[in-house]
């Protein structure tokens, strides 16, 4: 057997919190983690990042950015540079989420640049990949995230820097999720591409599922064959809820 890495259960918050209500949830995962053997971490929006950072100062919970710049400077009004979010005490970078990919059109070869520059910071890059209901529905899904992993990986990508999750666009934040067969074909292509790349490193690499994860299915999600671990979106915005999740991740 493979070595398995630790898991990871992230939370994604996505557009929502201001600063009071995140220091609050933040403080809250924080209190919570010293029992979970999964990794935590928490990715809020951009400018809460210092305030949730120092809420979860001396603890175990790691902090993560919800998409980064691919450039390390410059001339990009709005955009926040990775090496910023590093500077910020973030450990993790979100890149390639599929409403970034819908609202600001970004393909692979972006995603791939953005995943460059967050490893180039220091940061682990969180890869998203999924597909649409009807590509589902047409059958394409693996086809589907495997061109997306061909793409959104950079070239001499280290895998140390990556974790990639499986967010199928359908359940994301509509309470559909696949069946455990479903996860379990396309986590296990996306292991075999990374095999290719990556040889026996690929095994270290974590896998996340994401799409309507709530603590009543994580236990059977999360113990499917290749799912490392769950990026969380609306059931990370209550402490009990994400720590639930994080706890139903099993102890390797
Ligand atoms: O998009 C997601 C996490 O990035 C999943 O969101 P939900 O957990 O709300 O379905």
């Amino acid at each position: 057997m493979p070595h398995r890495p630790t898991p990871l259960v992230a939370g994604n918050w996505k557009m929502n919190m201001l600063s009071a209500d995140g220091r609050a949830l933040a403080a809250a995962v924080a209190a919570g983690a010293g029992s979970i053997a999964a990794e935590l971490a928490v990715c809020p929006p951009a400018p809460l990042l210092p305030v949730v950072g120092d809420a979860l100062t001396g603890s175990t919970v790691a902090l993560g950015a919800q998409d980064c710049h691919a450039e390390a400077s410059g001339a990009h009004t709005g955009d926040v540079a990775a090496v910023l979010l590093a500077d910020l005490g973030c450990r993790y970078a979100i890149v390639g989420h599929s409403e970034r990919r819908q609202d600001h059109d970004e393909g692979d070869e972006q995603v791939a640049a953005k995943a460059a520059a967050a490893a180039a910071a220091g940061l682990v890059a969180i890869v998203c990949v999924g597909e649409t209901l009807d590509q589902y529905k047409a059958g394409e899904g693996v086809a589907v995230v495997e061109r997306q992993i061909a793409g959104s990986i950079p070239a001499g990508a280290s895998p140390d820097r990556l974790v990639i999750a499986y967010e199928p666009v359908w359940a994301i934040g509509s309470g559909l999720v696949p069946t455990n067969d479903d996860i379990r074909a396309v986590h296990g292509a996306i292991r075999a591409r990374l095999a290719e790349r990556f040889g026996d490193d690929a095994h270290g690499i974590r896998i996340l599922y994401g799409g309507s994860v709530k603590p009543g299915n994580a236990t059977e999600i999360l113990a499917i064959e290749n799912v490392d671990g769950a990026l969380v979106g609306g059931a990370s915005l209550k402490a009990a809820d994400f720590l639930a999740i994080g706890a139903a991740a099993p102890a390797r």
